[in-house]
């Protein structure tokens, strides 16, 4: 059993409540999560959280003791180091901290590749997860941003503590804590419009679920849903880069209760939703006495899945037959796969930046239902205009259209294996691996790393078959269409001949 019991008193204790049908347990290979105690109706509230338990840096005492100037001018307001500092003075404030139980009960060991070895990372090669992983990003700001503030602060951080709770280790553990855990909760009344348009099940039902002045509410996302990067703080951050982040109306919050449950794709059956004074936590269907309670991460892709959260998804894949995998998986297509090989720099650059300019993705994302991504035709076909087609395209301010002809399928082609060369092994080896009868016994990261990689090639490996077949498809269609241009032809001569 999870023993959550200390965890649900705290919670309770202060102002939370938590509805007698839901429980929680161990789920195999899950951890901890949420189970249904009864037959829940959809748009029940499972539990209620009053925003004073949110952990952020509006509810902890640290900025305010800090002074919100040198918050500031620390930069504790722009990404997760603000959050990560004040988790980790909270932590440091033992039982006096209103978050000690809170705290207590998080994970300390992530299976995420942050915390990989390198040589388990050199498994993931090819794949999208590497690039991402922010780990010297996070390096800097630990560095640069938060050890400064905290040798600046003795009174608030005693020298002697800064070993056991202002670490980089520690660091890389609470911003884990963040990239898996929290939520992204807007601090005041949603907009009018999102009020009206987001009609929460519990109103769909007639219950009074907005609070005791009628707010009305809207559902959530997990910080990961909404974007979760380990944000780069670079000490030659713009003016406009640190305006934005001084608006940004929405928080980054822990939400104790509410990160004990887990995703699977396509089965969320639950929904945190935000209202002046409290959050909710509701189903959004009906759920079985004895099934799990899942919250949704945003039905990611197996590379992001283990980037954020440290797993995978595995289901039945539509329309592969017999193979497991996640149906959300896609592949990644840097643009710079798509330049002519014998292309002068200069030149393609110019038509990058532009295409950059008009809007266009520096990646482009190939989803498992294999449908070629028309902006990878469009940049296909920009990146081989003749010269004055380019200007002209420049001048009409418009990309060239997205047809998949031969001369553009050709070239998918060589992207697609381009991209399927960055993988060191092959995909039959990788399935070879993961289907032999001893699999269950790789290690959970190996075993991981093999079940991203095959996701990934497999779409490239379809891709690739799609391109195969529609090259076909268009030699025959062009070999007929010659074959009877050259029928016509022939009759065109007889007919002339006749006449004559
Ligand atoms: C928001 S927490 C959920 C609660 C967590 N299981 C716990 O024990 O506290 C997210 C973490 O739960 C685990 N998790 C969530 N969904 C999972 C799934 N479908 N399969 C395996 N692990 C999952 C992952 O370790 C993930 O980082």
């Amino acid at each position: 059993m999870a023993d959550v019991s200390g965890l649900l008193s705290w919670f309770q204790a202060n102002g939370g409540s938590l509805d007698a049908s839901v429980g929680f347990k161990m789920f195999l290979g899950c951890g901890r999560g949420a189970v249904a105690l009864a037959d829940i109706p959809e748009g029940h509230v499972l539990f209620t959280i009053p925003r004073g338990l949110l952990l952020s840096t509006e509810t902890s005492g640290l900025p305010g003791n800090v002074g919100f100037e040198r918050w500031k001018t620390a930069k504790m307001h722009i990404g997760w180091a603000g959050l990560i500092l004040c988790m980790m003075w909270e932590t440091a404030q033992g039982p006096r901290s209103r978050w000690a139980q809170y705290l207590g009960s998080l994970p300390t060991a992530f299976d995420t590749p942050m915390f990989w070895s390198d040589l388990e990372l050199e498994q993931l090669k090819g794949t999208s997860v590497v690039g991402k992983l922010g780990k010297e990003d996070a390096e800097r700001d630990f560095t640069e941003k938060l050890i400064p503030l905290v040798r600046s602060r003795p009174d608030l951080f005693p020298p002697e503590t800064i070993p056991q709770y202002y670490t980089l280790e520690i660091y890389h553990v609470m911003g884990s804590r963040i990239l898996s855990r929290s939520f992204n909760v807007e601090k005041d009344e949603p907009e009018e419009e999102e009020r009206e348009e987001g009609e929460t099940p519990a109103e769909e039902d007639g219950a009074d679920a907005s609070g005791e002045d009628g707010v009305g509410n809207t559902s959530l996302g997990s910080a990961m849903e909404v974007d979760g990067e380990v944000p780069s703080v670079h000490s030659d951050d713009s003016e406009s880069d640190e305006d934005e982040d001084e608006d940004e109306p929405s928080a980054v919050a822990m939400v104790p209760l509410a990160d004990m449950l887990n995703a699977q794709y396509g089965s969320e059956n639950a929904k945190l939703f935000y209202e002046k004074d409290v959050l909710r936590m509701m189903s959004t269907k009906s759920i079985p006495l004895g099934e799990q309670i899942w919250n949704t991460y945003g039905d990611l892709p197996n590379a992001e899945l283990l980037r954020r959260y440290g797993h995978v998804d595995l289901l039945p894949l539509p329309g592969f037959p017999d193979a497991l995998g996640n149906p959300g998986d896609i592949v990644e297509l840097p643009a710079d796969l798509a330049v002519p090989s014998d292309a002068d720099a200069d030149a393609i650059k110019a038509r990058i930046d532009w295409w950059l300019e008009q809007g266009g993705d520096d990646v482009l994302v190939l989803e498992s239902d294999l449908e070629i991504p028309p902006a990878l035709a469009s940049l296909i076909r920009l990146l081989r205009l003749p010269v004055p087609e380019w200007e002209k395209a420049v001048a009409k301010d418009k990309p060239p259209k997205p047809v998949l002809d031969a001369e553009v399928l050709g070239v998918v082609r060589t992207v697609l294996e381009r991209r399927r060369d960055a993988y060191p092994t092959p995909l039959a080896e990788d399935l070879l691996l993961l289907g032999a009868p001893d699999a269950d016994l790789l290690p959970l990261h190996t075993r991981h790393a093999l079940i991203v990689r095959i996701g990934e090639k497999r779409i490239i490996e379809g891709a690739l078959q799609k391109v195969a077949g529609l090259l076909a498809a268009g030699d025959g269609k062009r070999k007929r269409k010659g074959r009877e241009e050259e029928g016509e032809g022939r009759a065109g001569k007889t007919k002339t001949r006749r006449r004559g």
